[in-house]
């Protein structure tokens, strides 16, 4: 078996430990990604089963993917409160478990989402666990298209690499929000709060991939068992 199928096979039995928190009556968020379709196709069997939930996704891409399986959705403007969010991250800082998200493009939706759920459960493989955001993944930072070079300058000028992202077209990377996004290397991040404050006061910037203080539980697959970190200290 190769690494990638064992590493799918965790991530998949993860999810579906996130997925077992869902339950009649809940108002779901919808993560975007690899880890998060696992979830998401975890969660079609419950309702093909009986379960009884409302999904919000968080891009058009898990939209399709849970009309395909029946799941029933619904806008913010319809659920402004959800219940649970489940989704992917591509860093999770251990200690404090702040969040790098959006290198599958959907960080804005994502944070808009998480910010609006009682509770945000992470489901990772141990390879995104680091001790520093900012060690393995470039912080995605979605931004305006207007003018966006001008804002390319202002974050090299805090010290930060922005290159924009292409998609497989060769052409700039459009989000389900009409926004260009600037993968930027930063090196481990001494002061994440920090950073996220300073970007969301960056003309040009629309929101940064920091999640800072929103994970509620991290579901880690590791191929020796799945760990589960809560905000405040490790789960038994
Ligand atoms: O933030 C995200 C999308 O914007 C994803 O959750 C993140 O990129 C992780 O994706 P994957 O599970 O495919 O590694």
């Amino acid at each position: 078996m190769s690494t990638q199928t064992q590493i799918d096979q965790l991530k998949e039995a993860a999810a579906r430990q996130a997925v077992a928190l869902a339950q009649d009556g809940m108002v779901l968020g919808l993560g975007t990604g690899s880890t998060a379709a696992f979830a998401v196709a975890a969660l079609g069997e419950r309702v093909q089963a009986g379960l009884k939930i409302v999904g919000v996704p968080t891009s058009e891409r898990t939209a399709q993917q849970a009309r395909s399986l029946g799941i029933p959705l619904a806008t913010l403007e319809e659920q402004p409160r959800l219940d649970l969010t489940i989704d992917g991250a591509d860093e999770v800082e251990v200690e404090s478990l702040a969040l790098v998200k959006g290198l599958g493009g959907a960080l804005l939706r994502e944070k808009i989402v998480a910010a609006a759920s009682t509770r945000l459960v992470i489901v990772v493989d141990a390879g995104k666990l680091v001790d520093r955001l900012g060690s393995r993944s470039p912080l995605p930072v979605e931004v305006v298209p207007f003018g966006w070079r001008t804002t390319q300058t202002r974050l090299q000028n805090m010290g930060l690499r922005p290159t924009l992202r292409l998609g497989t077209d060769g052409q700039a990377y459009l989000s389900d929000g009409g926004h260009y996004i600037l993968d930027c290397a930063t090196g481990p991040i001494a002061d994440p709060a920090g950073l996220e404050i300073a970007l969301a006061t960056t003309i040009g910037v629309v929101e940064s991939g920091l999640f800072i203080g929103m994970a509620s539980q991290v579901i880690v697959a590791r191929p020796e068992g799945i760990q589960t970190l809560q905000a405040g200290g490790e789960h038994p």
